[in-house]
């Protein structure tokens, strides 16, 4: 174990000397907090304060329902779902904004078991992903008298074969930050026919993406995490074109009809993306969202993903050599893994409850991991050093011990 680490003047010469540095500005971020949790809850943008303002008072207020038309409100789950298609190499119109992943999952889970009738027995994940898309594929399976089989990574490759149905994974896993080979996992699934849909929760504005090029053709998102779009932000459904004609929602609401005001008694799909609309969109967090879009439109994704990476190592470093009991267990090669690192300890829960206290914002993830979130656009290598700094004073001196800091939450 390497007793050498970064002094905090070297960390604050890399602030110094970064790029994207001027961005951290533009969030909101209370004083004196380190937020190392955008990958749950995205910071929120200084513009969208100002747009929400805007959409309430003008739009809302003095617009009232012809809002609709003049602010274009009717066109926003595609608008932004085109500049989200920008960030995940996707082209225009292959992108929607509705509803919340877990629905997303369910719609796209059903459409492609209905366009790929009687194709295998199971549905394949991975055990261990996140539990949203587990319960949503056991209940699919259910309802359609098929299995599902969930299991550990290392066999997922083996596993596909002329039994599945369909496939649903993780790209970054929500705990590990462990990434998937998109474009040879993909390869896999066409390999053999089988439909593979992708949950991008914690990939999309984290890690580079890109749909296009690694064949992928359907996928969920998220739009709070590293979107920063706001609290229960609606997510997004990824369909190529190529496969958009032969899918369609399973909840034929009105929204997704080709023609919603011709207001016709039979149902006709809308012929792009929009046929994933359900019900009205709500109008202010997709305003909200697209806020956070807009940043992310704007940075550079390849200056992003660089500092997630050096932000990473320097974490890593910082945290061997003063941390020590705090076991790593993200994969360090940058390629198989999403932009959080995650430690484990046995007493994970109360060390997260008292590193909050001390002002360092993390989370915990049952049964014993410490998570991080590293959000290049906000974060910078002085919060990383003084977050271990305050983390390394807790563990030496145990006050997480205290009986305060065991108590639960009920939101984790
Ligand atoms: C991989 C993954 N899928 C889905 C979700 C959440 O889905 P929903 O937005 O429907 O709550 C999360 C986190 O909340 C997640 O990490
Ligand atoms: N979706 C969340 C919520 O409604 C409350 C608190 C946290 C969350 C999360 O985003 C959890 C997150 N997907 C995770 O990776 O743990």
């Amino acid at each position: 174990m390497s007793t050498e680490y970064p002094s905090l003047s070297e960390a604050q010469a890399r602030d110094a000397a970064d790029p994207l540095r001027a961005w951290r500005d533009r969030f909101t971020l209370p004083q004196g907090v380190i937020y190392l949790d955008g990958n749950s809850l995205g910071a929120l943008p200084k513009s969208t304060a100002v747009l929400m303002r805007d959409a309430t008072e003008r739009q809302w207020g003095e617009g009232l329902i012809r809002s609709w038309n003049d602010a274009d409100w009717i066109g926003a789950p595609r608008r932004i779902g085109d500049k989200i298609a920008q960030l995940i190499r996707a082209a225009p119109g292959e992108v929607v904004v509705c509803d919340s992943v877990t629905v997303n999952l369910y719609k796209l889970m059903l459409a492609l078991l209905a366009s790929h009738p009687g194709q295998g027995r199971t549905i394949l994940t991975e055990s261990g992903n996140f539990p949203t898309d587990l319960h949503v594929a056991a209940g699919v399976a259910r309802q359609h008298g098929l299995s599902l089989d969930a299991v550990p990574r290392e066999q997922i490759a083996d596993r596909i074969g002329p039994d599945t149905a369909l496939i649903v994974l993780t790209h970054v896993h929500y705990k590990t930050g462990e990434r998937f080979d998109m474009a040879g996992v993909q390869a896999l699934a066409d390999a053999h026919n089988v439909p593979l849909i992708w949950d991008l929760s914690h990939s999309v504005g984290a890690v580079p993406l890109d749909m296009g090029g690694d064949a992928a053709r359907f996928a969920v998102g998220c739009g709070y995490k590293y979107l920063n779009g706001g609290p229960g932000a609606p997510g997004f459904v990824y369909v190529a074109g190529e496969a958009l004609e032969f899918l369609g929602s399973p909840i034929q609401g009105w929204m997704g009809h080709a023609e919603p005001f011709a207001m016709t008694d039979g149902y006709t799909p809308a012929p792009g993306i929009e046929r994933f609309l359900a019900g009205t969109p709500p109008m202010l967090s997709l305003l909200a969202l697209e806020g956070g879009v807009d940043l992310m439109v704007e940075a550079d994704d390849a200056a992003l993903w660089h500092k997630s990476q050096v932000l990473f190592d320097f974490l890593a470093q910082l945290m061997a050599a003063r941390c020590p009991d705090l076991a790593p267990i993200t994969p360090p090669r940058a390629d198989l893994r999403g932009s959080h690192a995650s430690f484990a300890h046995p007493h994970a829960w109360p060390i997260n409850r008292a590193l909050i206290e001390a002002g360092v914002i993390g989370d915990f993830r049952t049964p014993d991991v410490l998570r991080l979130g590293l959000t290049p656009l906000y974060l910078g290598f002085a919060d990383i050093w003084h977050a271990v700094d305050r983390l390394a004073a807790i563990m030496d001196d145990g006050r997480w011990q205290r009986s305060e800091y065991m108590a639960k939450t009920k939101v984790t």
